[in-house]
């Protein structure tokens, strides 16, 4: 790497299932045609990613896992970004933060001796889910906590998954981001469906003062992983669905469905599942990241689901 070149750094923040993956491809596309050469590090507090198979073969990507950057793998956060920095001559690095991250803590992170000359920060994004915003009072204080600062330490808002709330309280959810970040751009999207290009705008260094919260401390947040070995009951999984508790915020990986050779890539946030044939043979696995989870009982729950048992959770 030159000694002049520089690498502008850009952080993706945003609750669970907000978005930011989504996002991520949207700003990848637009790299590739702007012909700059983009690095990503992707953060997962559980310990396998999905999110990575969302991103092209050629871009070098590095994962840090079972944790995250802004607490327990800010060490690690420094290596992978000093060796992508070193062995690949970027332009521009991404990274994607856990949901449960605090955006200022991890530009800390970034920030550290080994490579403040090495990078400009560029923006802070925070994606925000505007159905999950819209019921933030239904969460547990840390957590309404969480989601606050991060929109408030945004330089570019993305208020997303409008489609999900109305006029009327894109309005009012709009009023209450402005009050609360004066500073940064705030966006609308479905599907992120923004104009990439206008998201480029770091301010000079904002101190603001921050408090420090970060959900894997005060939330109790917990991921499971679940294997599946065999294709799972269609009727039961959506039964499986409709009966989930509050505290499993987001759901997340590959799945089967009995006399169906497809693969499916599944998604649930803030209660609202999709899955979409994934296209290519994957494991079949999902993950869950929740509040307190009851390994067991879910663990339970889903091998039912396999063997097409009725749900009994108590044995
Ligand atoms: N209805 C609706 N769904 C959306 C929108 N944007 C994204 N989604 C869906 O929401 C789910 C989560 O999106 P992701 O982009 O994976 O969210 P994420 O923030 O990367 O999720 P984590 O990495 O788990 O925190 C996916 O199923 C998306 O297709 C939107 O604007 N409206």
């Amino acid at each position: 790497m030159s000694k002049e070149k520089k690498t502008e750094i850009n952080i993706l923040s945003g609750f669970l299932g907000s978005g930011k993956t989504t996002l991520l491809q949207r700003l990848l596309k637009n790299e590739e045609t702007r012909k700059r050469k983009v690095g990503v590090i992707m953060n997962e507090i559980g310990q396998v990613s999905i999110d990575s198979a969302a991103i092209p073969e050629n871009t070098p990507l590095k994962e840090l896992l079972n944790g995250c950057v802004c607490c327990t793998l800010s060490d690690k956060l420094e290596v992978q970004m000093y060796d992508l920095l070193e062995n690949h001559n970027l332009d521009v690095v991404y990274i994607e933060t856990t949901g449960v991250a605090h955006p200022l803590e991890v530009l800390d992170a970034c920030l550290s001796p080994l490579l403040a000359d090495k990078i400009n920060i560029g923006t802070i994004i925070s994606v925000i889910d505007a159905s999950g915003w819209s019921n933030r009072h239904s969460f547990k204080r840390p957590l309404q906590k969480l989601i606050t600062e991060q929109a408030k330490h945004a330089d570019v808002i993305v208020l997303n998954k409008v489609d999900l709330i109305s006029d009327e309280k894109q309005e009012e959810v709009m009023n209450e981001l402005h009050a609360l970040n004066q500073t940064g751009k705030i966006v609308t999207a479905e599907f992120t469906n923004i104009d990439v290009n206008s998201m480029t705008v770091r301010k000079t260094s904002k101190d603001t003062a921050r408090e420090k919260v970060h959900a894997t401390e005060h939330l109790h947040i917990k991921t499971y992983v679940h294997t599946f070995e065999n294709p799972v009951n269609k009727n039961r999984f959506e039964e499986f669905l409709r009966n989930m508790p509050e505290n499993v915020y987001r759901i997340k990986g590959y799945i089967r469905f009995e006399g169906d050779p497809a693969t499916f890539l599944f998604q649930y946030a803030y209660g609202v599942p999709y899955h979409t044939n994934a296209g290519i043979k994957m494991k079949e696995l999902l993950v869950f990241i929740g509040d307190e989870l009851d390994h067991e009982v879910l663990r339970k729950l889903l091998l039912q689901l396999e063997h097409d048992l009725p749900p009994n959770v108590t044995g």
